[in-house]
């Protein structure tokens, strides 16, 4: 099977996207992996497919698989690229682009500068639709590992995560206890690591651990869930900017029960084909 892709990131998150609507694809694990290779195939944290919706009230069906085989939710840098992607090969004309995902639908906005504003709905709270064991929802949790207590805050933006406080992303054992978290038995689906330095109420540093990635150089849906997290801790106010290693992302959130909105760029590196 030979597919067509482009390669695209978003601050270095970086994709491999393929048009599902005009070639067939045929993915599983083994061949996501294959392609996600660093070193013997393309390269990429994640790679997204472009498909027909099944409902007539979106434009698309946005898939994400994970660099380690898996299908997940949600991947906010990608949904920016998503709308990039499908404007640039002219699959739609519309500015404000509706996509279903495999946890709901968003709304993917292209802003005159380039840049994309996502509507990435609103944060879910609840531990058990999170999913994350806990008594009940509070915001922040304490969590042992191997002895260490942290204290985290827990939410989904459509996928899990798990946001610790840092005194300094710099030295921040992302990578131990990124993975320790990750596949902590109280987040039975695993889940995504964020570790947030308040810098000031509209400024934040943020490294993310993902769940089936590793640490990437940014992450979308990690920056609303800290931002999210550092709200209902009351350490943010409504507008944050956030510095991942790999660039700044400015994220609005109005509070509980209302939707996080995510703005930043969307970038194309070269198009390709592979053989697999
Ligand atoms: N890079 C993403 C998130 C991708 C999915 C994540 N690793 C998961 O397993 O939920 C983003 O920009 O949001």
């Amino acid at each position: 099977m030979r597919l067509k892709f482009t390669k695209m990131h978003g601050l270095g998150n970086d994709f491999v996207v393929i048009d599902a609507i005009s070639q067939r694809v045929l993915l599983d694990e083994k061949r996501v992996r294959a392609i996600a290779d660093r070193r013997f195939g393309v390269g990429c944290d994640q790679i997204l497919l472009v498909e027909i919706p099944s409902s007539p009230d979106v434009d698309f069906r946005y898939r994400i698989f994970n660099a380690d085989g898996s299908e997940v939710e949600n991947c906010g840098n990608g949904a920016r690229c998503f709308a990039k992607f499908v404007t640039d090969r002219k699959l739609t004309g519309r500015s404000s682009i509706r996509v279903e995902t495999a946890n709901g639908k968003m709304t993917l906005h292209l802003q005159n500068n380039g840049e994309v504003t996502v509507d990435m709905g609103i944060p879910v709270l609840n531990p058990e639709h999170i999913p994350f064991t806990a008594a009940e929802q509070a915001t922040h949790y304490p969590l042992e590992h191997n002895g260490i207590q942290y204290t985290i805050g827990a939410v989904s933006m459509g996928n899990p995560h798990a946001v610790l406080t840092v005194g300094s992303t710099e030295t921040a054992e992302v990578e131990t206890i990124g993975a320790a978290i990750e596949t902590h038995p109280r987040f039975p689906k695993r889940v995504n690591v964020g570790f947030m330095e308040v810098i000031h109420r509209g400024e934040i540093n943020l490294r993310v651990f993902e769940r089936g990635a590793g640490e990437t150089l940014a992450c979308g849906t990690g920056a609303c869930a800290a931002v999210v997290a550092g709200c209902l801790q009351n350490l943010l106010d409504s507008n944050v900017k956030v510095n991942l290693p790999g660039g700044s992302l400015t994220i609005q959130w109005q509070g509980p029960d209302t939707p996080v909105l995510m703005t930043g760029p969307a970038t194309t590196v070269y198009h390709g084909q592979i053989r697999l």
